[in-house]
């Protein structure tokens, strides 16, 4: 059954991600904020949320731990840190809430726990949430299928010096979405970075080049080359508003979902194209 209005909790509401979330919250229609949860030795809690991310008062005030909240939202949305989100979904699973984690940088091991979680709560869980990207991994399955296994494919990110990961989750997407339409493994074709005398470019490799730099929001450039010409394809981030809308989006999609584990090709319908 669809909730009429979702009620969203935030966590790590004084981020780059959580202001920018809580001011998309006060832009959407169907989502109301309804919690917000900050890092226990934060100077902000207490805090009106409106406050914290600048969009003046709205009478929710910023907690030290989920546990204190985590019964007045529908949906919480997650983009924080591994080991914060690693705990915050097992709170979600023993309240039966709902999840759109937006959080990047998890290993095999830890992406097995969330699917665990799954089972029990409904969960979004994406590696970015614009509908730029989303279309582009649609692309690049494309791009991949007609002329993948004739070019040298290279993916090369740009973030802003804060970003902790690298490639960043959505330059690491974009190469499991062309490994896998190649039948290829990416864990076997990847090449991070290269340096000194490496020879000449393995055949059915997949490159990956990272840069961080000043405040770049987001930028992913994928290169099919071949002899005499090559494919480019290139999303450009100007502001995390667009992370932010595709996060609420998803958390009104999610509200009354039924268990199991979506990504934003299920939220943006993208998966019958
Ligand atoms: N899927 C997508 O579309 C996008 C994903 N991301 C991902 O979202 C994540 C966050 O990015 P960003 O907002 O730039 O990062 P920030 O560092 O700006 O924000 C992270 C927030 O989480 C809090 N936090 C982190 N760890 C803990 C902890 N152990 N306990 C309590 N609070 C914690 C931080 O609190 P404090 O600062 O006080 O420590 C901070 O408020 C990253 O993984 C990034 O890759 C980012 C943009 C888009
Ligand atoms: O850390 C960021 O800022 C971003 N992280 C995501 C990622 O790792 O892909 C998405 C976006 O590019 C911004």
């Amino acid at each position: 059954m669809e909730i009429a209005v979702v009620k969203v909790g935030i966590v790590g509401a004084n981020g780059r991600m959580g202001k920018t979330l809580i001011e998309a919250v006060v832009q959407a229609e169907g989502v109301e904020l309804a919690a917000a949860v900050v890092h226990p030795e934060s100077s902000l809690i207490g805090a009106d949320a409106g406050e914290i991310a600048g969009v003046g008062k709205l009478g929710v005030t910023a907690q030290d731990n989920l546990a204190a909240v985590v019964n007045d939202f529908d949906v919480l949305i997650d983009f924080t840190s591994i080991e914060m989100t690693l705990d915050n979904i097992e709170q979600c699973r023993a309240a039966g809430k709902s999840i759109v984690i937006g959080t990047t940088g998890f290993n095999d091991e830890q992406k097995a726990q969330l699917n665990a979680a799954a089972n029990d709560i409904p969960v979004v869980f994406a590696p970015n949430m614009s509908v730029g990207v989303n279309l582009c991994l649609k692309l690049l399955e494309m791009t991949a299928r007609v002329i993948g296994d004739d070019t040298d494919i290279e993916i090369i990110e740009a973030h802003h010096r804060h970003k902790v990961d690298a490639p960043s989750g959505t330059a690491v997407r974009m190469g499991e979405v062309i490994a896998d339409t190649l039948g290829r493994d990416l864990k076997e074709c990847a090449v991070y970075g290269r340096e000194g005398q490496e020879g000449p470019r393995k055949k059915d490799t997949i490159g990956f080049e990272t840069i961080r730099a000043g405040d770049i929001v987001g930028d992913h450039t994928v290169m099919f080359a071949t002899d005499g010409e090559r494919v480019e394809i290139t999303h450009k981030a100007s502001s995390r508003m667009t992370f932010a809308k595709g996060a609420v989006r998803a958390a009104k999609w999610l509200g009354g979902k039924s268990a199991g584990m979506y990504d934003m090709q299920d939220v943006l319908d993208l998966n019958a194209i």
